[in-house]
């Protein structure tokens, strides 16, 4: 359920009409309902209050913009990151630096530094070398950083293929077979406080078996580790859990989610972690857009929108499926092909699709954006990049600018040498 609805035959993101948001910004611009967002993190987080203990991180990838994040982190959930600069997010929207995560294969000194620096609550380490370096690092600080290991359990998560990360050929976490001699040698280390495991195998999961097969290896590998003698008091499930992107399609409901690990889990005796994203934020919000004019095609009409693949990325990328439906629906359909102005034919939004039908100057959404959208945009083409904005009941703001071409252009330098 979420907060976008026809009212008089206009859609509303909760009760704002989304022309009224067109008029005043222009388009294309996301739209987030904060009472969408703020539901979806509170139903998350309550399906798990039937585990004994637990802490949940949102995956701030999913949708980074400062607000939202102070939306979610208000329903009590820490913040799990990837980069620096998503830790300084998350500080700066009010995530105590404990309910901070850092999770990444790639992350740089200068990056450990600042987050023991910060004090963040743990690291979840992807590799034996990144976990000597990190122990050093806290060592020579006099400063212990907190840490679980990532492990790859080598379990397929049935989704795209560009956004699976549990298989053994995938960069993520350590191999299943050598993590408890890992796990072994980082706890000796000084400077490091291991005090469990992690696991992530994909996003965007629609059938919870293969978390559920995931996790169980966990669990051996815990019991494994706590039999050598090792402290597991924290184990990392990660997020994943898909969205419905197209009506018809399933995806599991949080408390199934819960449900299982709640079976899976039941003997462990350890604080469960969990890092959810796209399940939070996906359906809280959408990209508005304009036709600029439907032009003729052989099989089909092109209807060009003013948004492209530099705003969405997830078409081109991953041959994602998001709704588009009219602002003002007429009631009438037709068969057409969506693309953006940007010249590759990768920007391609649908091909061969019944929609809405439009014309010319008529206002759309693409529905299903709230995760990895305004996060994955870029100024490609050099268009501008794309603004935010929330909406919380009748009242809404800006809550990312439009930033300008030449606002970009005034970041660039010529060099002496290419002056004349
Ligand atoms: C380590 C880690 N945690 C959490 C997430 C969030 O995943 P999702 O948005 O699928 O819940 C991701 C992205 O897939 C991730 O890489
Ligand atoms: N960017 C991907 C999800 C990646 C998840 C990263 N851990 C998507 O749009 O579906």
């Amino acid at each position: 359920m979420d907060h976008f609805e026809l009212r008089g035959g206009v859609l509303y993101a909760e009760d704002v009409p989304l022309t009224a948001i067109a008029e005043a910004v222009g388009t294309p611009v996301y739209v987030y309902s904060r009472a969408t967002l703020a539901r979806h993190a509170r139903v998350f987080r309550e399906a798990l209050s039937i585990l004994p203990r637990f802490e949940v991180a949102y995956a701030i990838k999913a949708n980074p913009n400062l607000s939202v994040i102070k939306v979610v982190a208000a329903e009590g959930f820490g913040a799990d990151v990837v980069s620096q600069g998503e830790m300084e997010r998350a500080l700066a929207a009010g995530v105590p630096a404990s309910g901070v995560v850092f999770s990444g294969v790639g992350k740089s000194a200068v990056e450990m530094i600042a987050a023991l620096e910060a004090g963040i609550g743990q690291f979840n380490l992807e590799s034996e070398e990144e976990g000597v370096e990190l122990a050093a690092l806290a060592a020579a600080r006099g400063k212990v950083a907190t840490c679980a290991l990532r492990v790859n359990p080598d379990v397929d998560a049935g989704t795209h293929g560009k956004i699976s990360t549990g298989k053994a050929e995938n960069k993520f976490g350590v191999p299943y077979d050598r993590a408890g001699g890992i796990y072994a040698r980082l706890s000796a280390l000084p400077g490091m406080n291991l005090r469990g495991l992690a696991v992530h195998i994909g996003s965007q999961l629609q059938s919870l078996d293969p978390l559920a097969a995931a996790f169980a290896k966990m669990g051996d590998l815990m019991r494994a580790i706590r039999a050598e003698g090792h402290s597991v008091t924290h184990m990392d499930l990660g997020g994943g859990v898909g969205v419905t992107y197209k009506a018809g399609d399933v995806y599991p409901d949080p408390q199934d989610y819960a449900a299982m690990v709640a079976r899976v889990t039941a003997d462990w005796d350890v604080t469960l972690m969990f890092e959810p994203g796209r399940v939070i934020t996906g359906n809280t919000g959408v990209l508005l857009t304009e036709v600029i004019r439907v032009k003729q095609g052989v099989v089909a009409p092109f209807v060009v929108v003013d948004a492209a693949m530099n705003d969405l990325a997830r078409p081109a990328m991953y041959d994602a499926w998001h709704d588009f439906v009219a602002v003002r629906p007429n009631g009438r359909t037709m068969t057409a092909n969506i693309v953006g102005p940007i010249c590759e034919s990768s920007d391609t939004f649908a091909m061969g699709r019944v929609i809405d039908e439009v014309a010319q100057g008529d206002l759309a959404v693409f529905r299903t954006a709230g995760a990895y959208g305004a996060t994955m945009a870029s100024t490609y083409n050099s268009r501008a990049l794309v603004p935010e904005v929330m909406v919380d009941g009748d009242k809404w703001a800006v809550v990312a600018d439009r930033i300008q071409p030449a606002t970009i252009l005034a970041a660039e330098r010529v060099p002496d040498f290419l002056k004349d």
